[in-house]
């Protein structure tokens, strides 16, 4: 072990800032055992103190730049959140030649590439292991693990408070708002929380993702995104009656016309792994073709959970420093001149099975009208379920499930069956995604 401590300024003390200060104290002398360094928090910076942790006598400055332009400060740890004034700090730190471990996915996934490249000008290195999946080692999975793979699709539930949320729904019948209140208690939801249930959280991380598993650039703009909002209870206990959960899942798959990129609730067989997962847990099937499938599970959100994947960056880079190397590893996993920019797939071309639900009447001649409009768009049919009338009602909710189809077939299908004076108001869409390639 070297007798010099790794020197580490920790900007914001929030949930995740106390979880790494707590986490780097109780620990100290595993993780100096691991990276042959003992790891000092010599500077804090936060606006306030948290009475989650106990700074002792570490120097704490008010101004979180103080600790960009510490002359002490080795690596700095950015754990504020958002993108403007993180940015400003990151690259302070950068041009200060500081390594930065971040948590922050918002950063990465929107600023990555100019962060990378800055970094690189700069001799340093950004971390962010605690960006995607909290807790679960999947960034070091993708970019060394898997790394003799051409990965061919990656799906994950990657937002602990939309999959908590959709849980506790389920299983307790309990109201969207109330566990949402929860889930920011618990510290899982981002400071603003539409981040979560529109999917935009999500989509930053499957971004980050798919450049780890395809050798692309970062492209948020390029991402589909809808979130858990629109979500019906009905939808969910028909789902069940079909033998499928929702879950919220971000898709990345690479094929000949490019790379889907997609964010948006699903079905899923009852039986599949990610169909239960429930919680704040998340967890990501990555298909290689050497290795087959592999599934990542854990925590995805949470103080010490998150600290786990912010520490383990902290580990690497003092290894790097104590034996004095430039890190080894490309921050997206392949060299910058090997990055290739994609095509994105276009959401019409994408094709699923889909989940449909409307309303129509109770009369001879709807169901063959709908069957037709399937039919005149080379869709077929899995299964269509009437489900019998509520008292004193004429209308009935219909349930079809399609088998693969384009998604703007099922877009000119659906106009259809809307436009049809059987059916009343919109009908409700969720895809399917069977996870077998
Ligand atoms: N909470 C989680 O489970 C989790 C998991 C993974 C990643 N993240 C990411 O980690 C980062 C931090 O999240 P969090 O949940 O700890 O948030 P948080 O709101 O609990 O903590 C952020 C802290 O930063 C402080 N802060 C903000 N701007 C500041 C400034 N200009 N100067 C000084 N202090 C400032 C805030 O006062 C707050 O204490 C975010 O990027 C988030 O997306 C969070
Ligand atoms: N708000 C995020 C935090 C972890 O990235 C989530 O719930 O997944
Ligand atoms: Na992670």
């Amino acid at each position: 072990m070297t007798s010099q401590a790794v020197k580490i300024g920790i900007c914001g003390l929030g949930t995740v800032g106390s979880g790494t200060f707590n986490v780097l104290g109780r620990n100290a002398e595993a993780i100096a055992a691991r990276a042959q360094s003992s790891i000092e928090v010599v500077h804090v910076g936060a606006r306030r103190d948290n009475p989650d942790c106990d700074l002792g006598a570490t120097r704490v400055s008010r101004d979180v730049f103080e600790v960009a332009r510490d002359p002490d400060v080795q690596i700095l740890v950015e754990l504020i959140g958002g993108t403007t004034v993180a940015k400003d700090l990151v690259e302070e730190a950068l041009r200060n030649g500081k390594h930065v471990v971040t948590a922050n996915k918002a950063l990465i996934a929107e600023f990555g590439n100019e962060l990378f490249a800055l970094a690189k000008d700069h001799q340093a290195v950004i971390c962010y292991e605690a960006a995607v999946a909290g807790g679960i080692p999947i960034i070091k999975a993708l970019r060394e693990g898997l790394a003799g793979n051409r990965i061919e699709w990656l799906a994950g539930i990657i937002n602990g408070t939309g999959n908590f949320i959709l849980s506790e729904m389920r299983d307790k019948g309990r109201d969207f708002a109330d566990v949402l209140a929860e889930a920011q208690a618990l510290g899982y939801a981002e400071a603003d929380p539409t981040f979560d249930v529109e999917g935009i959280d999500a989509a930053h991380k499957l971004v980050i993702l798919a450049s780890l598993a395809f050798g692309m650039p970062l492209r948020f703009s390029s991402v589909y995104t809808e979130g858990i909002t629109r979500l019906t209870p009905q939808d969910v206990e028909y789902a069940e009656e079909l033998g499928y959960r929702i879950k919220h899942l971000g898709v990345a798959k690479q094929s000949k016309a490019g790379i889907e990129l997609r964010v948006h609730p699903t079905l899923i067989p009852e039986a599949r792994l990610l169909a239960n997962v429930n919680g704040v847990k998340n967890a990501v099937l990555v298909e290689g073709d050497a290795v087959g499938p592999t599934l990542y599970y854990g925590a995805g959100a949470g103080a010490e959970p998150t600290a786990s994947a912010v520490v383990a960056d902290i580990v690497d880079l003092a290894r790097e420093l104590s034996a004095g190397q430039s890190f080894r590893v490309p921050s997206l996993g392949f060299a910058d001149e090997c990055l290739n920019d994609l095509p994105v797939v276009p959401m019409a071309e994408v094709v699923t099975p889909w989940y449909l639900r409307m309303v129509a009447e109770d009369k001879p001649g709807v169901l063959s009208a709908i069957a037709t409009i399937f039919s005149n768009e080379g869709i077929s049919i899995e299964a269509l379920i009437q489900k019998a009338p509520a008292e004193g009602e004429t209308r009935v909710p219909l349930i079809v499930l399609t088998n693969r189809a384009m998604q703007g077939s099922v877009d000119k299908a659906v106009s259809a069956i809307e436009a049809l004076d059987s059916i009343s108001g919109e009908v409700a869409r969720i895809r399917v995604e069977v996870l077998d390639g």
